[in-house]
């Protein structure tokens, strides 16, 4: 049974009959839709359906055998290179695959790669191997790389285009069955130059170098280097050489106020501990739950109010939280961060207001949630919000459960499972946490509440945004989408049965000119033969026309095959 696989929604009142069969008909829909999607292959681990026993046993035994794989981004110039410098030629006594975009653009060591480069894109080096292109083909060609190295493999690191959004590599490495089986995403590490990055994250992203397609047309892009902070699981902050102290602690709050659970590091040239930085494990749910623990170990709230709310963004409120900036070689613990506190003004770098969509919202509460009532919200998120969705996780106290639930999200791929049980002196805590574009937080914390496992809750009609989801408006949105999905696979069953149809009769035609050539051969032969006078007839075509056996490598006795140079 998965975590998914829960009975349908009942509520005790608030909806009319035709609402709660309309719920029970979407809930059919939701089962059909996920038994879809692991049939189109994702992986076992995603929709993790470990036994209820122990499942983080389950869980690590996956992952210790995977090869975990880090996505590394930084915008232009940021140190990325001089990064993978170091990790390809310094002795570290470890084995990586470096996959890179073209080896054209790369400057690794390059007198290193040139004299290496070879026709199928792959270098061997000391540390480990270097190959390139991250596409469709990496699909093929890194499972096989890393079953090549079986148990002599460290890890993958992945290094995005200084422009390019992580996204679609880390969602390819959380669905892509080929990839889940050999490997893991273990990590988004962005390299941030000091000097740079508010520049960078002020930029404002040009109409002109939008991508096409699929977005309506008013959607504002956030521009690249807010994305690649927004979706990180470690920042390193590059080149503090070049800045103030008080510069680099804004700059700081600055990434905390996009990204508040991330944690940060900083370095000269890419100096970084690799420990920190590679096989972290922070992608998955043990090391959510980790930090979670971790931080309420730790954490003395100084209220006792009943719910706690992280703020996202605001100008300079008071918390007793802090992020998680971390000097190189200090020691850490984990967290959750979430962005508050952060005034602006703070250092000549930004003393303007930041036209900044992207930030992140976080809400702790000390009580148990309903299971079906938090399944509902995450699927109307998915269903409305997954574009602007960027990140979030969470570990929950559910209603009648004695394990913590433990989950992740990128846009619309979840991964969530119950972990270890809560323990006796535990305090139980719900806490989620949303990185996204424009993120209502009012919304977000009402349908939060609505979750709350309380006998007053029981009754309380959903909020706005998840009855949308029931809504006529989406019903014909999901009406239309099914419509246009079916449509789609009819006209590429029909290109492919078009494309057989061709094949098929290419190879007829091929086929019928092979014939029509053999004969016309054997008349030739047959000619030969009969001018030279022997009785026997040649056979239909000569072996060496496949190239595959000369004349003088017959053995005796057999036909002396002429060649038309002898014939003539
Ligand atoms: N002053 C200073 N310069 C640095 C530091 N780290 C890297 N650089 C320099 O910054 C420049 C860009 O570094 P790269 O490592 O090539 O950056 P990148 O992210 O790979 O750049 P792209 O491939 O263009 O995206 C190089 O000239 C580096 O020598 C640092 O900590 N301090």
């Amino acid at each position: 049974m998965s975590n998914w696989d829960v009975p349908p929604p009942q509520y005790a009142g608030g909806f009319s009959e035709a609402h709660y069969q309309q719920q029970q008909q979407y809930h059919q829909q939701q089962q059909q839709y996920y038994q879809m999607q692991q049939q189109q292959g994702f992986s076992d681990a995603h929709y993790a359906n470990a036994p209820a026993q122990d499942p983080h046993q389950m869980h690590q035994l996956m992952h210790t055998k995977r090869v975990p794989v880090t996505i590394l981004t930084g915008y232009l110039g940021s140190g990325k290179t001089t990064l993978l410098n170091r990790i390809l030629t310094e002795h570290h006594h470890k084995k990586y695959v470096v996959v890179e975009n073209e080896f054209g653009e790369i400057g690794i060591d390059n007198s290193l790669v040139k004299e290496k480069l070879s026709a199928d894109d792959v270098i061997e080096l000391n540390n480990g191997v270097l190959c390139c292109g991250i596409d469709q083909d990496m699909l093929g060609v890194l499972p096989e790389i890393i079953r090549q190295r079986q148990g002599n493999l460290d890890g993958i690191i992945i290094e995005m285009s200084g422009l390019a959004n992580p996204a679609p590599v880390c969602q390819m490495f959380m669905r892509d069955r080929m990839m889940t089986e050999v490997a893991r995403l273990d990590g988004v590490v962005t390299i941030v130059d000091a000097k740079h990055i508010c520049q960078q994250l002020d930029r404002l992203v040009q109409e002109e170098e939008l991508p096409p397609g699929e977005v309506p047309a008013d959607y504002e892009y956030e521009n690249e280097a807010t994305e690649q902070i927004a979706y990180a699981d470690r920042i390193v902050i590059n080149k503090i050489d070049l800045v103030t102290e008080d510069e680099l602690a804004s700059i700081k709050k600055r990434i905390g106020s996009i990204n508040g659970s991330v944690e940060l590091l900083t370095c000269k040239h890419g100096q970084v501990d690799l420990s920190k930085v590679f096989g972290i494990d922070a992608q998955s749910l043990k090391t959510i739950e980790d930090e979670h623990e971790d931080h309420h170990k730790d954490h003395h709230h100084k209220d006792k109010d009943h719910c706690h709310e992280h703020h996202d963004d605001e100008h300079g409120h008071g918390d007793e939280h802090d992020h998680h900036d971390h000097e190189e070689g200090e020691k850490k613990g984990h967290g959750h961060g979430h962005g508050h506190g952060h005034g602006h003004g703070l250092g000549h770098h930004h003393d303007h207001v930041h036209n900044q969509h992207v930030n992140s919202v976080g809400f702790e509460y000390e009580g148990p949630l309903d299971s079906e009532r938090f399944y509902e919200w995450v699927q109307a998120l998915i269903e409305l919000e997954a574009a602007d969705l960027y990140r979030y996780k969470g570990v929950l106290w559910i209603a009648n459960e004695e394990q913590k639930f433990v989950y992740h999200g990128v846009h619309s791929i979840f991964d969530g499972n119950f972990g270890s049980e809560w323990k006796p002196g535990d305090k139980r805590v719900s806490q989620v946490v949303f990185i996204g574009r424009d993120l209502d937080r009012d919304e977000l914390y009402e349908c939060f509440q609505w979750c709350w496992a309380t006998p007053e809750n029981a009754q309380a009609e959903p909020p706005a945004f998840i009855k949308h989801m029931y809504s006529q408006e989406m019903e014909a949105e999901r009406a239309a989408a099914a419509h246009q999905q079916a449509m789609q696979e009819a006209q590429q069953q029909a290109l492919m049965l078009q494309q057989q149809q061709a094949m098929l009769m290419m190879q007829q035609q091929q086929q019928a000119a092979m014939i029509m050539a053999q004969q016309q051969q054997a008349a030739q032969q047959q000619q030969l033969q009969q001018q030279k006078g022997s009785p026997s007839a040649p056979p239909p075509y000569t072996p060496e026309q496949y190239g595959y056996l000369q004349p003088q490598q017959q053995p005796s006795g057999q036909h002396d095959y002429p060649s038309q140079a002898q014939g003539q």
